[in-house]
């Protein structure tokens, strides 16, 4: 499979959203996501507007569904999402009711296995409940708490192979990477690779000698377009 690389709108309002997101598109990003914080601050508005300036691109709704599941993918599918994300700390029957929206919405799953004990278990679990993708994924409060006690902070890499090893479905792993790590990802046999941070948090650090972020986006959609997994 052709890697893809997806930009993680973790942004607050639409505004922003949409003019990341058209130099992502100018960029030769492939994916849109649309972040937690962009889905809190504007909601169903929020999907709708990048589904109305991108027509044919896929968004992912990052909803982090933990109950409530049907009717939440039927109204981010609805709005113009082509993945919505639920949570493997979900309860089952969360997760099952998310896989049935998707299939009757003709929405793809993205199951998310921040805070498993066990995550290699956690994205078998995923699959198994029929989920599309497998997020592997280390939490930005657990990072930040584990880094504050001056730890070592986790990264989703320690694990990559393993997960990517348990499971068939396509694997991406998420946070905290460095631009490096993330167009590394496909290496370890996880084609999905999420820009998130560096580009809206830490742009500064993204940007090529010369300052242009369009230019250095491209190369590094370059750098993961010239991998191939499986
Ligand atoms: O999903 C996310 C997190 O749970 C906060 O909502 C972020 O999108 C994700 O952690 C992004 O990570 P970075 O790649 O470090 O930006």
């Amino acid at each position: 499979m052709r890697s893809i690389v997806q930009i993680s709108l973790d942004l607050t309002n639409i505004d922003e959203a949409l003019e990341t997101a058209h130099l992502a598109m100018r960029a030769g990003v492939d994916w849109l996501e649309a972040g937690t914080p962009l889905i809190l601050a504007e909601g169903l508005h929020g999907v709708r507007a990048l589904r109305e300036a991108f027509p044919e691109t896929p968004i992912v709704a990052d909803l982090k569904t933990m109950d409530g599941g049907y009717l939440e993918a039927e109204m981010m599918a609805k709005a113009g999402a082509t993945h919505v994300v639920v949570m493997a700390r979900a309860h089952e029957e969360t997760i099952r009711c998310v896989v049935k929206a998707g299939a009757d919405f003709g929405c793809k799953v993205m199951g998310d296995n921040m805070v498993c004990e066990d995550m290699v278990a956690g994205a078998k679990w995923l699959e198994d409940l029929g989920c599309d993708f497998v997020i592997h994924h280390i939490g930005y409060d657990e990072r930040r708490g584990i880094a504050a006690r001056g730890m070592r902070m986790p990264s989703p890499l320690d694990q990559l192979r393993e997960v990517v090893g348990a499971v068939k479905i396509p694997v991406q792993a998420v946070g905290g990477l460095s631009l490096e790590q993330a167009i590394e990802c496909p290496k370890y046999g996880a084609p999905l690779v999420v820009l998130g941070a560096p580009l809206t948090i830490d742009a500064d650090a993204f940007k090529t000698a010369d300052g242009d972020l369009e230019a250095s986006l491209k190369l590094i959609c370059d750098a993961v377009h010239a991998q191939t997994v499986g």
